[in-house]
């Protein structure tokens, strides 16, 4: 509710209350040990008719009357109110006046009525992005020379290109293997300089993604490939079978040099970092298919579903939700790792990098209060069991209290030697949250080093456990299992932005850095000109003046 801060709300006073009497006795080797339900307790099975998974959240330091209490917050910050008006779309966006209807992109069967321009014409741009999608693949189209596609180069930044390469890993196993799929975000000329080395004018198709069509990386990067591309094909009546936009600005696009027919359009209530599911998906279709694509939307209107219909103690995002807030805001911790035990999920955490911390990384409410307490957590992560070998030893024993996602598929999609390969990898998925949890007691150590062990030796040995994690299994990666998980982890971010009372729509953050950029950019030729900064930043421009070649 606007005007109100998180810490106002009873359930968050009950919740300090708990925290201050129970953390020491919220022990997971004493709670398991206590209740041989737990597991049932604390998991849920999510089954829908594309994709199900198994949620365990038992590896949690809570008990039932946290967990109540947890779920009390979610229902007095009335997040289901506002979830119900995002699915109607009102306009909780409010700072920008927008709707926020990436549900709306993969609303399959017109389960949620939607009154918004723009939503009816959804259907139109997936039946133009399955035509075009379908003639690319199959060599129907070509390029000025008459030969067909063979490599795409998607040009986009942020949103425009997080959830594009995300999920075209994540699905790489349904991909066309002759259709070359290059993602180019860095303004660093060596992003665009390197992909451009792997292509050829002839059998390239360059998709220019961004929702604003203004973004400096990604025009002067579009504008590059433009350059480039011409150079060899002369005419520009040519760009038109080698260029398409994905955009909501159509004088820009068409400003531009792309026709509007080669424009694939999408709308200001499609937000950047939850527009996978919009036009900005046409890289993703191309390289998996279309009929894949629809899978992937279809799985995350099923999440959408559970989303809408489950009470709150049973519904996955808000589960997910209530106890993130429980160890930022009441433990303290400022991280969550996502640690995906599937190398196909190698960007899951780069993605919501972008999904949960430019939604959630904000200290003012709606109303512009300040608020009192820990909102967004910092996102990593990186696919097991990579991590393992890297920075674990901080997890299981660093001083820091880190929440931890796990989640593996049942089967690998690759028989390597049998399940060889799986096997071991799924023991150390399971390994890892009982390591966490359990931990390794002085005692045990003890035992195991025998009498002459020094004090020390012992001591770097123990593990204090009492780590949370959630896992998520699934029997194995599809487009809709990967759907259904997106939409999880969208959900997830917006209940916990409804009890922080935050916008988690907008990103003003992003803003300042640009405009800054933008003056020091007419600054860089002489020193003269480096003026109105301070002595640090004078300092290193001025050290680039004098050694640039
Ligand atoms: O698609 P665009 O308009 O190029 O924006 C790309 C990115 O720009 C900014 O960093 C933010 O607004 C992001 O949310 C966005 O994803």
């Amino acid at each position: 509710m606007p005007g109100t801060l998180a810490s106002d709300y009873a359930a968050w006073s009950k919740l300090q209350q708990l925290y201050d009497s129970k953390k020491q006795s919220l022990v997971l080797k004493d709670l398991f040990a206590a209740d041989p339900d737990r597991f049932k307790k604390f998991s849920r099975e999510y089954s829908a008719p594309n994709a199900s998974f198994l949620l365990d959240f038992s590896k949690n330091l809570i008990d039932e009357e946290v967990f109540a209490a947890l779920i009390q917050l979610v229902k007095e910050a009335d997040v289901e109110g506002a979830r119900d008006a995002m699915f109607r779309g009102e306009h909780i966006n409010t700072s920008e006046d927008r709707a926020v209807l990436h549900i709306a992109l993969r609303n399959v069967g017109n389960t949620f009525t939607i009154s918004e321009p723009g939503v009816d014409e959804v259907q139109g741009v997936l039946e133009h992005m399955r035509v075009f999608s379908d003639s690319i693949r199959s060599g129907e189209w070509k390029g000025y020379t008459g030969k067909s596609i063979n490599t795409i180069v998607n040009i986009g930044i942020g949103g425009s290109d997080l959830g594009p390469v995300m999920v075209t890993e994540a699905l790489k196993y349904y991909s066309k293997r002759d259709l070359r799929a290059f993602f180019v975000s860095n303004i660093d000329g060596t992003h665009i300089a390197e992909t451009l080395k792997e292509c050829d004018p002839e059998t390239t198709l360059f998709i220019i993604a961004s929702k604003t069509f203004t973004t400096q990386e990604t025009i002067t990067n579009a504008e590059t490939a433009k350059e480039w591309f011409l150079k060899k094909a002369g005419d520009k009546a040519h760009v038109a079978k080698h260029f398409v936009a994905l955009s909501t600005n159509t004088k820009a696009v068409t400003a531009f040099g792309i026709a509007e027919e080669n424009m694939f359009q999408f709308w200001d209530w499609v937000g950047g970092r939850y527009s996978l599911w919009s036009a900005i998906g046409l890289s993703i279709a191309l390289v998996i298919g279309f009929d894949n694509f629809k899978a992937l939307l279809e799985g995350a209107h099923e999440m959408d579903k559970h989303f809408t219909s489950t009470p709150l103690e049973n519904n996955l995002p808000v589960i997910m939700a209530a106890l993130g807030i429980w160890y930022g805001d009441f433990y303290g911790s400022q991280t969550h790792v996502l640690l995906p035990y599937d190398q196909y999920l190698h960007k899951f955490a780069d993605y919501f990098q972008q999904g949960d911390m430019e939604s959630n990384g904000k200290f003012v409410t709606k109303a512009g209060q300040r608020v009192n307490y820990q909102t967004g957590p910092i996102i990593w992560g990186a696919a097991g069991t990579n991590g393992q070998h890297s920075f674990y030893q901080l997890l299981h024993q660093g001083t820091k209290l880190i929440p931890a996602d796990f989640l593996a598929p049942a089967n690998s999609l690759n028989d390597v030697g049998g399940d060889k390969h799986h096997r071991i990898l799924l023991s150390n998925f399971f390994a890892q949250p009982e390591a966490l949890a359990f931990g390794k007691n002085e005692e045990t150590v003890k035992k195991e080093l025998g009498p002459n062990a020094s004090e020390a030796l012992i001591k770097s040995k123990v593990f204090e456990g009492n780590r949370p994690s959630n896992s998520i299994m699934f029997p194995k990666m599809t487009p809709s299992t990967l759907g259904a998980l997106i939409a999880l982890y969208e959900h997830k971010i917006f209940v916990q932005g409804m009890v922080w009372g935050i916008n988690s729509f907008d990103q003003m953050g992003v803003e300042l850095g640009k405009i800054l950029a933008k003056n020091i950019l007419a600054q860089l030729n002489s020193p003269e000109d480096v003026v109105g900064h301070d002595s640090s930043t004078t300092g290193l421009i001025h050290y680039y003046q004098k050694n640039r070649a």
